[in-house]
Formats: structure tokens, sequence, C-alpha cells
């Protein structure tokens, strides 16, 4: 190994690569998005798996999609200091905690976190320095087919997602606040888009990984 490229490794050893921060409203497409890179790059990203109070849904599985606590459970740990955000999102208490994203760090994997708008406001400061995107649908009407095709939601659920989303859609324009906004129409073109930005995070990565 050249002495450049043993620097590039011990420098993404110290640091890692950078994560990545999927955001906008339930039901605009972040988990389909986030799949289709997990399926096409499995040992580039890691899921930062969140922990949370809502009841699991049909085929999800304890510690894959999230981590199914109680509020109680899940207070006891912040109160610890094991979270570096968390957020009440339609009812329910979400938090990323250190370890979901030190576990993907550690694989040096680029570490995909899928957070609500208030987890992006509490990222921005800490110095994790993710890629910030917004995924968002080209109207809330759209959005709202999407979320009752889905099947996963209760009416009231469902009201409240797009109560959110509304909320979501007009403060993800504030200038700066993410460095991609992605209209998922197309989910082909929406991907591409994802691609394009993440192609040089990811191919610093894949670099790392054959030397
Ligand atoms: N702040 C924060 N938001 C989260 C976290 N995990 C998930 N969320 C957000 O919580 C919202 C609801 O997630 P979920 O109940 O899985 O519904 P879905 O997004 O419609 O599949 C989404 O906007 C997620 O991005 C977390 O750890 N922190
Ligand atoms: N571009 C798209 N066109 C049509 N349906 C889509 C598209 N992207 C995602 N979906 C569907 O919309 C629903 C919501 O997507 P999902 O990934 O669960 O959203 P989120 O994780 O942001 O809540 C899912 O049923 C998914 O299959």
């Amino acid at each position: 190994m050249s002495w450049r490229r043993l620097c590039g490794v011990a420098a993404a050893a110290m640091t890692g690569p950078r994560p990545v921060v999927l955001s906008g409203p339930s039901g605009a497409g972040k988990s389909t998005l986030l799949k289709m890179l997990l399926k096409d790059y499995g040992n580039v990203f890691g899921f930062s798996v969140s922990h949370t109070t809502r009841q699991p849904r049909v085929g999800e599985v304890n510690g894959k999609e999230y981590h199914f606590v109680t509020r109680e459970q899940m207070q006891k740990e912040i109160d610890a200091g094991e979270f570096i955000e968390h957020a009440e999102f339609s009812g329910n208490m979400y938090g990323t905690s250190k370890a979901a994203v030190q576990a993907v760090q550690a694989r040096n994997q680029i570490c995909i976190l899928d957070i609500d708008l208030q987890g992006v406001k509490n990222i921005k400061k800490t110095d994790l320095k993710p890629i910030y995107i917004s995924v968002q649908t080209p109207s809330i009407e759209v959005l709202e087919k999407r979320l009752r095709d889905r099947q996963t939601e209760s009416e009231e659920s469902l009201q409240k997602r797009l109560n959110a989303a509304r909320v979501d859609m007009e403060l993800s324009n504030e200038p700066g606040l993410f460095d991609l906004i992605i209209i998922n129409n197309d989910l082909q073109k929406a991907y591409s888009e994802l691609k394009e930005i993440l192609a040089e995070e990811i191919q610093k990565v894949q670099e790392s990984k054959k030397s």
C-alpha cells in the first residue's frame, strides 16, 4: 500500500465517511430510496437504527427498522445522555442514539439517518457534518395518496402526518437548510439524483475498502 493511500485510510478511520441525512414528510419515499441504496451498495452504506415508541408495523423487525421501546425506557436512555438527538413526531418519540451511528461508522460505512425536520435542526448543532437531503413529493395530494396506498396508518395517524407534512414542505425550502431537495415523482429519476450527490463519498468508501 502506498504511503498516500495509507494516510487516506488512517484519516478515513479517524473521521469516517460523511454521514447522510434523509428527511422530508412521512410518505415521501425516504425508506424506499434508502432501501435501494442499501440493496445496490450493501457494504458502502449502513442504516442508523433509531429508537421509537411507536408500534411496529407488519413486517418490521426490532433492531432492523427501529429499536422499538417504551416511553419510559427511551426517556431513561435520553436522560443518561445516550442520544444524539430525539424528537416527538405524530404522538410518538423518535431518536438517534450515539451507539446507532457509532455502529455504522465502526464498519467504515456511510451512515444514513432517516430523521424528521426537528432532528435535522438538532443534528446541525452537532459535529456530525452530514450531507443533508430532503425528499419531497410534487404535491400534498400525491403524498396523501401514497400514505393511503401504503395502508400503514389509521385515519388519525394519517391526518397527523399530513399536518406535519404541510409544515415540513414549507420549512424545508429555507435557504441553506438542505444540500439537495429531491422531488420524488419518478422513483428512478429520484434515485439517480440521490446517487449523483453521493457519488464522491461512495467512490471514496469503495476505494478505501479495496486497499
Ligand atoms: N428526529 C428523528 N426523527 C426520526 C427518527 N427516526 C425516524 N424519524 C422520523 O419520524 C417520522 C415518522 O417515521 P415512521 O413512523 O417510521 O413513519 P414513515 O416515515 O411514514 O415510515 C419520519 O419523518 C422519520 O424521518 C429519529 O431517530 N429522529
Ligand atoms: N416515486 C414514487 N412513486 C410512487 N410511489 C412511491 C414512490 N416512491 C415511494 N412510493 C411509495 O410511497 C409509499 C411511501 O414511501 P416510503 O418510502 O414508505 O416513505 P417514507 O419512508 O418517506 O415515509 C410507499 O408505499 C412507497 O412504495
